[in-house]
C-alpha cells in the first residue's frame, strides 16, 4: 500500500523495465536487446499491464500501440491519470509512421517513440535517457516528502495519501484511523531547555510515535511544528485504541524530563477519528473531526487520548 512514496532504485540496473507486447516473438526480441542492462517482465496485453502495474509499479514501460483488447493508447491514458502509475515513462513501440498516428501517442501521454522493426542501439539509448531523468525525479520526490528533522513524512504527501487510503476504504469497505498527536505544553519545554533541546526532543518522540505503529501500511507523519498524525488502514477504533494506548506508554517510557508539566515527564495527546465507506471522507473534514479529538483531550488534562464522537 505504501506504493505512494517512491522506492529509491540506486542504479539503472536495478530499474524495472515493463514489456508490452502482443506478439511473443517480439516481446523475446525487445527483452533479448535489454538482457544484462535492467531487469524486465513481459505481459501480452493492456489488462495485464494495468493489473501488473497495480501491483508492482515498474520503472518504465515499452508499450505496444496495436493490441487486441485494450489498445496501448488506451492503456497508457489509463495509466497517465491514476496518480499512483502516472510518474511511468511510457515509450511506444509502434509500425504506425503515419503524423496523425504519432500525434495520439503525444497526446495519451507517452515521453518516446520507437519504431518497428526496433533498433537496438536507438532503444537503448531512449531508455537510457529516460530511466536517469525517472531515478532523478523519484529522488526528489521523496527527499521533497521527508522531514528533515525527524525523518518521517511531511504533510507535502498528505493529500495524495488521503485520496488513496479513502479510495481503499471504498473499494475494501475496511474502516481507516487517524491519529492527531500534539506535544504537551511544549512551548515551556523550549523556555526551559532551549529550542536545541527542543529538536532532540521532538527526534526522540518521533521515533517512539513510529515504534508504536504496528503495521508496514502505517504511515507517521509530522504534521506541524509539534504535531504528527498517524494513518491506520484496515484499522477500526478499537485497533487504533490499542495503538495509541501503546503510544501513550512508549512516550511516557521516554522519561524526558519536563519540570513545567504536571506529569514531570514529556507527554502526547491524541485525537482519534476512524471513518468507514459511505461517510464523508473529504480530507479537510476528516483532518477536522481529527482535530476535535485532540482538544477534548487536552480539555480533558492531557497525556491521554480521546475519540471524536459523531453528533447526532
Ligand atoms: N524546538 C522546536 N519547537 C517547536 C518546533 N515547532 C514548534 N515548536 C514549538 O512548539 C510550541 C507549541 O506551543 P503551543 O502551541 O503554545 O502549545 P503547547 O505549549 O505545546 O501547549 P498544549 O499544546 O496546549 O499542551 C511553540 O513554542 C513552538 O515554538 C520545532 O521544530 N522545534
Amino acid at each position: 500500500m505504501n506504493q505512494y512514496i517512491v522506492e529509491q532504485k540506486l542504479s539503472l540496473a536495478e530499474s524495472l523495465i515493463l514489456i508490452v507486447e502482443d506478439d511473443p516473438i517480439n516481446a523475446m526480441v525487445i527483452e533479448d536487446l535489454l538482457s544484462g542492462l535492467y531487469q524486465t517482465k513481459i505481459v501480452h496485453s493492456g489488462e495485464s499491464a494495468l493489473k501488473f502495474c497495480d501491483v508492482q509499479p515498474p520503472d518504465l514501460i515499452l508499450l505496444d500501440v496495436v493490441m487486441d483488447g485494450i489498445s496501448g493508447l488506451e492503456t497508457c491514458i489509463t495509466l497517465k491519470i491514476n496518480t499512483q502509475t502516472q510518474h511511468i515513462p511510457i515509450i511506444f513501440i509502434t509500425s504506425m509512421h503515419d503524423q496523425d498516428d504519432q500525434n495520439r501517442c503525444w497526446e495519451a501521454g507517452c515521453v518516446d517513440f520507437v519504431a518497428k522493426p526496433v533498433n537496438g542501439v536507438t532503444l537503448r539509448n531512449r531508455i537510457k535517457s529516460h530511466l536517469t531523468l525517472k531515478l532523478q525525479s523519484d529522488l526528489l520526490r521523496r527527499i521533497s516528502f521527508v522531514d528533515g528533522l525527524t525523518g518521517l513524512y511531511n504533510r507535502h504527501l498528505l493529500e495524495d495519501v488521503m485520496e488513496k487510503f479513502t479510495s481503499h476504504v471504498n473499494r475494501s469497505n475496511q474502516p481507516l484511523s487517524l491519529m492527531m498527536i500534539d506535544v504537551d505544553w511544549f512551548k515551556g519545554y523550549n523556555d526551559t531547555y532551549g529550542h536545541l533541546e527542543g529538536d532532540e526532543c521532538l527526534k526522540r518522540l518521533a521515533r517512539a510515535i513510529k515504534d508504536s505503529l504496528q503495521r508496514p501500511t502505517d504511515m507517521a507523519i509530522r504534521y506541524g511544528g509539534e504535531e504528527f498524525l498517524c494513518l491506520l488502514p484496515d484499522t477500526d477504533h478499537k485497533g487504533v485504541e490499542k495503538i495509541a494506548n501503546l503510544m501513550l506508554k512508549m512516550v511516557n517510557d521516554l522519561a524526558i524530563e519536563h519540570k513545567l508539566s504536571e506529569f514531570k515527564v514529556v507527554t502526547v495527546s491524541i485525537g482519534i477519528h476512524t471513518i468507514s465507506r459511505s461517510k464523508n471522507t473529504s480530507l479537510v473534514n476528516t483532518l477536522a473531526k481529527t482535530d476535535e479529538a485532540l482538544y477534548v483531550a487536552k480539555q480533558l488534562g492531557r497525556n491521554r487520548f480521546s475519540t471524536y464522537v459523531t453528533k447526532s
